[in-house]
C-alpha cells in the first residue's frame, strides 16, 4: 500500500494525470506502456467501462513501474473492486463523503472532485490536502482556483476537465495546482485503433509541455 502523500508527491513529480477510458482490458498492459515510453508513471483508469478492474488488475501486475489509480468511483461497489483489482489511488469527479470514509478505511488515497469553497471546506474535515477541482474549465478555471487559493492556502487541486495542450503550461503556473488531469493524449480512438505510437508521442508532447508549466 503506498501511503498518501507518497501518491501526492508522484503525481506532482508527473504534473499530468492521464484520465484512461478502457473499453477492452486487453488495451490495458499497450495503453500504460505507451505512457511509460511517453515519460508518464502515473494514470487514472476510471470507471465508466465496465473494463476498468481487470484493466487496472493487469497493469498492475505487467507494469509496475505504472502508479494507477482508479477514477470515476462513485459507488461502494466500484470502490471494493477497485481496491480489489489493485488500483493505488482513487478519484471521483464529486465529493461523497460515504465513499471518502470508505476510501480512507480501506487505506486507499482519495482525490475527490469539487468545485467550490464548500467543496473545499468538506475536503478539509476528512484531512484531504488534495482535491481534483473538476470540471476545470467549465467551472471558471485558473482564475477561480487563485481564489479560492485566499482561504485555502493549504490545498492543492488537480484540474481536470477541458485541460488541453492548449492551457496545460498555464494552469502549471498556478502554485496551488499539483497536476492537471488530461485524456487528449489518451483519446478513446487511438485506443480503439491500436495506436499506442500515437499516444506515445502525444504524451511526450504532454510531458515536455508540462515542464514548462
Ligand atoms: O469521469 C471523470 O471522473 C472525469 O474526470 C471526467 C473526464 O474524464 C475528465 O474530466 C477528462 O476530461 P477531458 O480531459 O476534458 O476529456
Amino acid at each position: 500500500m503506498v501511503a498518501a502523500t507518497d501518491i501526492q508527491a508522484r503525481i506532482a513529480a508527473a504534473r499530468l494525470l492521464p484520465v484512461v477510458v478502457l473499453e477492452r482490458a486487453d488495451d490495458a498492459v499497450p495503453l500504460a506502456k505507451a505512457l511509460l515510453k511517453g515519460g508518464l508513471t502515473v494514470a487514472e483508469v476510471t470507471f465508466r467501462t465496465p473494463a476498468a478492474a481487470e484493466a487496472i488488475a493487469r497493469m498492475r501486475k505487467d507494469v509496475p513501474d505504472m502508479l494507477v489509480g482508479a477514477g470515476t468511483v462513485l459507488t461502494q461497489e466500484q470502490l471494493a473492486d477497485a481496491g480489489a483489482a489493485g488500483a493505488q489511488f482513487i478519484v471521483t469527479p464529486g465529493f461523497n463523503p460515504a465513499i471518502v470514509e470508505a476510501a480512507q478505511s480501506a487505506g486507499l488515497p482519495i482525490i475527490p472532485g469539487v468545485n467550490n469553497p464548500t467543496g473545499v471546506e468538506q475536503a478539509m474535515v476528512y484531512g484531504l490536502e488534495t482535491v481534483k477541482f473538476f470540471p476545470a474549465e467549465p467551472t471558471g478555471g485558473i482564475p477561480f482556483i487563485k481564489a479560492l487559493t485566499g482561504p485555502y492556502p493549504g490545498m492543492r487541486f488537480v484540474p481536470t476537465g477541458g485541460i488541453s495542450p492548449a492551457n496545460l503550461a498555464f494552469y502549471l503556473t498556478v502554485p496551488a495546482v499539483l497536476a492537471c488531469g488530461g485524456s487528449w493524449m489518451v483519446d478513446a480512438k487511438l485506443i480503439r485503433d491500436g495506436n499506442f505510437e500515437e499516444i506515445s508521442r502525444l504524451t511526450e508532447d504532454a510531458v515536455a509541455l508540462a515542464r514548462k508549466g
